[in-house]
C-alpha cells in the first residue's frame, strides 16, 4: 500500500514544473522499472516473491516509516495462540497416529484404543483425572461431538482413548475406520463434574433433549457452568492432599467406565515413582457382562504388577463361564459388603467377632470408616446409568457415607 502510493506521487510529474527535474525523475522511474521487470522474471518461479527497489524507492519507503508494525502483530499473534492453545473451548487438530484393538477376538462390541499426536500446537494439555475431551467429526452429512475419556500417552504430544465400539454407534463406528493419519478436531480438557448429574449425563438415552431452553433453572446453571467454570475443579482428586492422591480409593467400574478409573490409577502409580514411599491402596470393581466383554485385560494386569501391590483389581461377571473363580451376577449389597471389607479395615475397628451377626459387623465396617480420620477415603463409580442407579441404591441401604464419601458417574 506504501509503496503503491509513494509511486503514485512519484508518477504525479505535473505538480514538477521544472522540466530538467522532471526529466530526472522520469529516468530513475525507468530504472526503477527496468529492476522490476530484471525481478519478476528472474524470480518469477520463487514461491515466495522477491522484489528490490531502486536506491531512491528505498530512501523514499525509509523516510515515511512512522512505525514498526511487524514486532507487534507478532506479539499479538502470539498472544492470541496462547490464549487459544490454553482455551477449552477452541477446537485443536490431532492426527490419529495409532489404532489397537484392546478387547478380546470374540467380543462383542470390540473396543479400540486410538493414539492421537498434536498437530498445530506446540503444548498437549495436561489431563487429570475426571477430564472429558469432546471429538468433533462430520459424518454422512452431520457434525457430530462426542465426549471422550483423555489417558495420557507415554509418546510425546499424544494421548489415547478407549472407545467401545456399538453396531449402531455413529461416532463409535465412524472412528473405528479411520486409519493412522486420520485428523480429527478436539476440545477441552473439561470437567467430570459437570456430568455428573443424571440429568444432564449425554449418554442417558434422553441426552438428545439437551438445551438451555429445556433445562430448569437449578440445572441450567449446571449446564452454563460447563462453558464458563474459570477452572476444572478436579473432583475425583483428593484436595485434602498436597499430592491430590487418596489414601483409600474403591472404584468400581462397568464396560467402558473404567476410562476414569484408568486415569486415577495412572495418576496414584505416576506418583508412586516420584514417592516411593507413599502409602495408598487403589481397589478396582470391574463389572462385564461376559469373559469375552473383558477389555485390556493384559494392560490392567501390568499395572497390578508395577503397582507394588498397591492396586488390587476384581472382576464380577453376570454371565460367568463354567469354570469363573471370581464374582458373579450384579452387584448388591452383600458383594459390596464383602468387597469393601474384605479389601480394607478401617482405622480403629477390631475384626469380626465370633457368632457376630454380619449386619452387626458392617453396622461397625461403616461407623468406623466414618471416624476413620487417619486416611481419606473415596469411593468412585463410571458405568451405564441403570447400573450406577443400583450401586447407589445398594451403597445407601448398607450405610455406605454417600455424601461424603461417594461419586457415581454415569
Ligand atoms: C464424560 C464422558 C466421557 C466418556 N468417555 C468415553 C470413553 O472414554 N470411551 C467410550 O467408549 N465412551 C465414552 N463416553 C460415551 C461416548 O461419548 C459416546 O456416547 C459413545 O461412544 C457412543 O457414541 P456413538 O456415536 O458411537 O453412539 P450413538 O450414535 O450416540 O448411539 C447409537 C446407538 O449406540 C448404542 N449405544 C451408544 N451408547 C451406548 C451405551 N453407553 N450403552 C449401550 N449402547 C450404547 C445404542 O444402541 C445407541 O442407540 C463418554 C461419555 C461421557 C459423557
Amino acid at each position: 500500500m506504501i509503496q503503491y502510493n509513494t509511486l503514485k506521487k512519484y508518477d504525479d510529474t505535473s505538480s514538477f514544473d521544472d522540466s530538467k527535474q522532471k526529466k530526472a525523475v522520469l529516468k530513475r522511474r525507468s530504472i526503477a522499472n527496468v529492476f522490476d521487470v530484471i525481478n519478476s522474471s528472474s524470480f518469477k518461479n520463487s514461491r515466495v516473491a522477491t522484489h528490490h527497489h531502486s536506491t531512491f524507492a528505498t530512501t523514499k519507503l525509509a523516510s515515511m516509516v512512522i512505525a514498526k508494525v511487524n514486532e507487534y502483530s507478532d506479539d499479538l499473534h502470539k498472544i492470541q495462540q496462547v490464549e487459544s492453545e490454553h482455551n477449552p473451548h477452541v477446537f485443536k487438530r490431532y492426527i490419529l497416529v495409532n489404532k489397537e484393538i484392546v478387547s478380546r477376538s470374540d467380543a462383542r462390541r470390540p473396543v479400540i484404543k486410538l493414539t492421537f499426536q498434536v498437530i498445530n500446537y506446540e503444548q498437549l494439555p495436561e489431563f487429570l483425572p475426571g477430564d472429558y475431551i469432546e471429538i468433533l467429526c462430520h459424518i454422512k452429512g452431520q457434525v457430530l461431538l462426542r465426549s471422550y475419556t483423555p489417558l495420557q500417552s507415554d509418546k510425546e504430544k499424544c494421548f489415547s482413548i478407549i472407545i467401545r465400539v456399538y453396531e449402531e454407534g455413529l461416532m463409535s463406528r465412524h472412528l473405528m475406520k479411520q486409519l493412522v493419519g486420520f485428523e480429527i478436531k478436539v476440545r477441552g480438557p473439561f470437567d467430570i463434574s459437570n456430568q455428573i448429574s443424571p440429568v444432564l449425563s449425554p449418554s442417558s438415552p434422553n441426552s438428545s433433549n439437551l438445551s438451555p431452553s429445556n433445562l430448569n433453572p437449578s440445572h441450567l446453571s449446571r449446564y452454563l457452568s460447563r462453558y464458563y467454570e474459570p477452572s476444572p475443579r478436579h473432583i475425583l482428586l483428593n484436595s485434602l492432599s498436597n499430592d491430590k492422591c487418596w489414601d483409600v480409593l474403591f472404584m468400581i467400574a462397568g464396560g467402558t467406565g473404567i476410562t476414569p478409573m484408568l486415569q486415577l490409577i495412572k495418576y496414584h502409580l505416576n506418583y508412586l515413582n516420584q514417592s516411593p514411599n507413599r502409602n495408598f491402596k487403589l481397589f478396582l470393581l470391574f463389572a462385564n457382562e461376559t469373559i469375552s466383554d473383558i477389555f485390556y485385560f493384559k494392560y490392567l494386569e501390568h499395572l497390578v504388577a508395577a503397582s507394588n501391590g498397591k492396586l488390587k483389581i476384581t472382576y464380577i461377571l453376570t454371565r460367568p463361564p463354567s469354570n469363573w473363580e471370581e464374582l458373579s451376577g450384579h452387584i448388591n449389597e452383600d458383594i459390596l459388603c464383602k468387597w469393601l471389607s474384605n479389601n480394607y479395615i478401617p482405622d480403629g475397628l477390631d475384626q469380626v467377632t465370633e457368632n457376630e451377626n454380619s449386619t452387626y459387623y458392617m453396622k461397625r465396617y461403616m461407623q468406623a470408616l466414618i471416624q476413620d480420620s487417619k486416611h481419606t477415603i473415596k469411593l468412585i463409580t463410571c458405568g451405564p446409568p441403570l447400573m450406577i442407579d443400583s450401586i447407589e441404591e445398594s451403597l445407601n441401604n448398607i450405610g455406605f457415607p454417600i455424601n461424603d464419601k461417594a461419586i457415581f458417574i454415569r
